[in-house]
């Protein structure tokens, strides 16, 4: 993209519903993030308007004024009596600017025929560009994404920036000269249904492998940047920082107290002046028999050797109003260098303070600061982008059909992904058609060199985002199964896209199955990637009062709450309902315990009893409803409460919460991906 440096943004949401507060302004919202994202240096402010044509034009006249240098208008675009945002606009411009309307109607019309009722007028007044987009969130973040790599070129041009453009227009020709004119069609045929694979084509491998694979194929990067000193918080040191001065770089007091000659020893000392942190050192030498009243962190005038506290002194004589000292008695003879903290003895000159590949938290900050060190380089983060697939989506604001679902994998994964410092570009979502995954994975491959699907990932007919990627991008797919539950047709994949390796995660549409892989398998290798050492999420092996049973053949992640603290048991805590369906498993959740498919537990176990004494009374929020294929072992002391086929164990009243003990009890692997919390107060 052409770069800019820092344009003035103005996004006008035009609509009565959000001027009067009554609606929420979703759309200015998300062009807004939209905007950070293409032109991060842009200045940005968002204001509201009612379906007014003079106060549309108050403020387009104003923004014109002002010299801002675009103005996107969400709202008003639309057939209704209140709709007159293009003729507002009309009316203020200048010139009119058709190849952005004809452009943003064109490509929408390639998703909706219903951008055929779009009237959008983009046109320049005075030196300002000024847009109209739809009303809705995703048609105003869409479109401008249709325009937005012709939008620093325009105002540049606008502006008559004769360089700028003349070195543009090099650029542009030398993109258009490489750039193949790619068909938007995917070789992919999903029509062919009887001729469809019965079996998956992918061997299955194991989590180990899954694992081994990624991290074989992606590399730490090498590019750094030079960031502010703040925003290099989380960040890994792409460089040794050293002290330029010694810390503290004069001798300081430690204690509030006198400063005086070691050799004087006890008693009577005249006090000839006062010093606090941060005044000028005193330069003039302190005498035999006299001190100096000191404050903590101030510096120690020459000639005194020691620091004695108040706390080890009497006062002799002082002035009439008390307001000075005169004289003191030191109680205890002092030792040289007492309480004096000498040049460099925090930190020496030219000690190498803070590491390269250190990851950066807040004490690395501080120290940052306090070395007046501004800018710090940094290992560059890697980019990602987030796209949904599937018919039945929706994104959360939209309405619903029957069979439709709302979209909720996009959001877990960016919150996900920003829990661990990354931020992702989101890349929409797009319904199960091969053609528009294609388009999709295009412009995500243009942007990010990882990109993450959800859905489409196993043997429906429908599920063809690995078809496309072979097919259409020539990818090669590393591993298209895992034995893991849930998450089986997580699969990896890495492809060459306009001379750059990309790599690209596919994760199933199941909301807990997509976050328990996108935690195991993408978070580890992106702190690889961004050049941390070691990263592991810790690990316990936790030995529970009893066995858990996972009839399936692949080993079962379930999501656990662990809490433990002083003197309280370690204790951990199914949460409920653990089908690869119900993202609310997640909710508190702060590990994933790993149960062995039964066979394995059994070889593991052979000859020891099971203790199922120590259940306690649940929380009722914390309860276990177990689902076909994971149940408790059964048990004498558990006989009674059987789960009956297809019904739910909640229904049948309380339920164990699992008491963890510490013995020779079986074992299991808890991976921990957020802090181990206390238990609830009893
Ligand atoms: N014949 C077989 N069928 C299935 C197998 C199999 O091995 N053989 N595997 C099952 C397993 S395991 C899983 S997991 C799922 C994964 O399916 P896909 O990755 O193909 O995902 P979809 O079919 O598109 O969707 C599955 C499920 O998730 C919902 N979904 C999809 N996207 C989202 C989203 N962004 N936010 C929220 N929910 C989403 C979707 O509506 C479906 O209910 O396949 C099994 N089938
Ligand atoms: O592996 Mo799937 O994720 O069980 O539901
Ligand atoms: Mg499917």
């Amino acid at each position: 993209m052409i770069s800019t440096m820092h344009m003035s943004i103005r996004v006008l949401v035009v609509s009565d519903s959000r001027s009067s507060g009554e609606a929420q302004d979703v759309a200015g919202e998300k062009l807004i993030e939209a905007l950070h994202k293409m032109f991060p240096h842009a200045v940005l402010a968002r204001s509201t308007v009612p379906d007014e044509k003079a106060q549309i034009k108050t403020y387009l006249k104003k923004y014109a004024e002002q010299n801002m240098d675009l103005v996107l208008t969400t709202g008003g675009t639309g057939f209704t009596p209140r709709d007159v945002t293009p003729e507002a606009t009309r009316e203020v411009i200048d010139k009119e600017a058709p190849g952005l309307a004809y452009t943003m109607l064109t490509r929408s019309l390639a998703k909706t025929e219903m951008a055929m009722l779009s009237r959008a007028v983009c046109g320049i007044a005075s030196k300002t560009l000024i847009v109209n987009l739809p009303g809705s969130p995703k048609g105003a973040v869409e479109c401008l994404d249709f325009i937005k790599e012709a939008i620093p070129h325009a105002i540049n041009c606008i502006n008559d920036r004769k360089e700028d453009v003349a070195r543009e227009h090099i650029a542009i020709q030398q993109s258009s000269s490489v750039s193949q004119k790619q068909d938007s069609q995917s070789k992919v045929k999903v029509s062919k249904i009887a001729a469809r694979n019965r079996m998956s084509p992918y061997p299955m491998v194991s989590v180990k492998e899954a694992s081994q694979t990624i991290f074989k194929y992606c590399t730490p990067v090498h590019d750094t940047e030079a960031v502010p000193f703040e925003q290099a918080i989380n960040r890994i040191l792409a460089e040794n920082v050293v002290t330029p001065e010694p810390v503290p770089a004069f001798r300081a007091s430690i204690k509030d107290g006198y400063a005086v000659k070691s050799s004087d020893g006890a008693g009577r000392r005249k006090i000839k002046q006062a010093t606090v942190a941060g005044d000028k050192p005193i330069v003039e030498e302190l005498q035999d028999g006299e001190a100096v009243r000191i404050s903590t962190g101030a510096p120690v005038p020459p000639g005194a050797d020691a620091v004695v506290q108040v706390e080890d002194t009497k006062l002799l004589e002082a002035n009439e109003d008390e307001t000075e000292e005169i004289s003191i008695e030191i109680l205890k003879a002092p030792v040289a260098n007492q309480d004096i903290r000498d040049i460099g003895s925090d930190c020496e000159k030219g000690y190498i303070v803070l590491s390269q590949f250190n990851r950066m938290g807040p004490a690395h900050v501080g120290v940052l600061a306090q070395l007046a060190k501004k800018e710090v380089k940094v290992f560059r983060k890697p980019t990602i982008g987030i796209l949904s697939t599937g018919n039945e989506l929706k994104e959360p604001w939209e309405k619903i059909e029957p069979g439709q679902i709302r979209d909720s994998n996009r959001y877990t994964l960016k919150h996900l992904l920003n829990r661990y410092h990354y931020d992702s570009t989101d890349c929409g979502m797009v319904k199960d058609d091969p053609s528009e995954i294609k388009q999709a994975l295009e412009k995500a491959l243009d942007e990010n060199e990882f990109v993450i699907t959800t859905g489409g990932a196993s043997m429906g007919e429908l599920d063809v985002v690995k078809r496309v990627l072979q097919e259409d991008f020539e990818a090669r797919i590393h591993f298209g199964r895992i034995n893991i539950k849930p998450g089986k047709p997580t699969s990896f994949a890495t492809l060459s896209y306009k001379g750059k390796i990309k790599k690209v995660f596919c994760l199933p549409g199941n909301p807990a199955s997509c976050t328990v892989c996108a935690i195991i398998f993408i978070i580890p290798v992106l702190r690889y990637i961004e050049n941390e050492k070691v990263f592991q999420f810790p690990l316990l092996r936790i030995p529970l009062s009893q066995r858990l049973v996972n009839t399936d053949s692949r080993p079962d992640y379930l999501r656990v709450k662990v809490t433990t603290g002083l003197g309280c048991e370690p204790k951990i805590v199914l949460r409920r309902n653990q089908i690869s369906s119900n993202l609310t498993s997640f909710c508190n959740a702060n590990g994933l315990i790993i149960v062995p498919p039964q066979q394995h537990q059994e070889e593991e176990l052979e000859g020891e009893e099971l203790d199922l004494t120590r259940f306690v009374v649940p929380n009722p929020s914390h309860t276990f409803a177990p689902t076909a294929s994971h149940t408790f072992a059964p048990t004498p002391s558990h006989a009674g409460q059987q789960t009956p086929p297809n019904r739910p164990r909640a229904l049948l009243g309380p339920t164990p919460v699992i008491q963890t003990i510490v013995d020779d009890r079986p074992k299991y692997t808890v991976i921990m991906f957020e802090q181990i919390v206390r238990p609830p107060p009893q």
